[in-house]
């Protein structure tokens, strides 16, 4: 059974936690609190710890020193297969999946939940094939996942990630090699989903628009908190991502009407 936590206390909370690789530091020192129900951006710039810090949370890194707890169990603590039905993972590079048809991979997300050579029950299908409607795939379910574009094996991996019913979905740069319309609706998935988020993003303007809180990590130290407006200022984009910008608002507001920050670049780095 799943242990539901309150809105507004932390589902995640990573305290003092640093990742060392022999003498080099990579994470130092981090504390972070994810709540319950928000999207929450993580951003920095190349190689300033991002995917390294996702890592630790889907416990792919064993962090070297602190603690990260998930409902307030120690993540390491709990078995594989309990962690895997609560998070979900969504990552740039799509793992090979073989021969695996698209609805082969999204009833993947069935796994934690299953018994060992268990059968795939009626109410099994039919959520798996509710998933791959959702993300409007339900022409391509018996396509080989490898023959999908890239975009389209994106929204497989969250129609997986719906069967899942994760409470947390971490997406490592999901949307990378994705054109624009792809980009925004996977994240727009993703937020429907209704679960916690914590995803980290390359494009600013995309975090802006999409994201509860960003979070800020440089030389895998987390340098800033807090909302979109209040995070993404000028001062910061210079300090930390080296850009001369200016930051107005979107045309648009956010979906509970406040103001979305948009970025834009100045050019002339040589
Ligand atoms: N397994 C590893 N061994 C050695 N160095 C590593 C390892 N994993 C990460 N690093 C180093 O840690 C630093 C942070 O890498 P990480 O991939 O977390 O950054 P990132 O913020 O995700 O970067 P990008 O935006 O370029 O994807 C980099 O300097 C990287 O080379």
């Amino acid at each position: 059974m799943q242990t539901q936590t309150p809105l507004n206390t932390p589902l995640l909370n990573v305290n003092h936690v640093s990742w060392n690789i022999g003498s080099k530091t990579i994470l130092n020192n981090v504390n972070l609190q994810i709540k319950q129900g928000k999207f929450v951006g993580l951003i920095g710039p190349n190689g300033a710890g991002k995917s390294s810090l996702l890592r630790c949370l889907y416990r792919f890194n064993q962090p070297t020193a602190g603690q990260i707890k998930f409902n307030n169990t120690d993540i390491w603590q709990l078995k594989s297969h309990e962690y895997a039905k609560q998070v979900a993972v969504v990552l740039q590079e799509t793992p090979s999946q073989f021969n695996l048809t698209l609805l082969d991979v999204v009833a993947l997300g069935l796994t934690p939940h299953k018994a060992l050579f268990s059968t795939t029950t009626t109410a099994d299908t039919q959520k798996i094939n509710q998933a791959i409607a959702r993300v409007g795939l339900q022409d391509h379910a018996s396509q080989r996942f490898e023959s999908l574009s890239g975009g389209e094996k994106q929204r497989a991996l969250i129609a997986r990630a719906m069967v899942q019913q994760p409470q947390l979905l971490i997406m490592d740069e999901p949307t990378s090699h994705l054109d624009v319309k792809y980009q925004i609706q996977v994240m727009e998935l993703a937020k429907s989903l209704g679960v916690t988020v914590f995803a980290s993003f390359h494009d600013l303007n995309l975090a802006a628009a999409m994201c509860d809180e960003l979070v800020v990590i440089n030389h895998g130290e987390i340098v800033n908190t807090g909302s979109p407006i209040d995070v993404l200022s000028e001062d910061m984009l210079n300090d930390v991502f080296g850009v001369c910008a200016q930051v107005s608002h979107h045309p648009q507001m956010s979906k509970l009407g406040g103001v979305i920050p948009h970025i834009t670049y100045f050019y002339g780095y040589e």
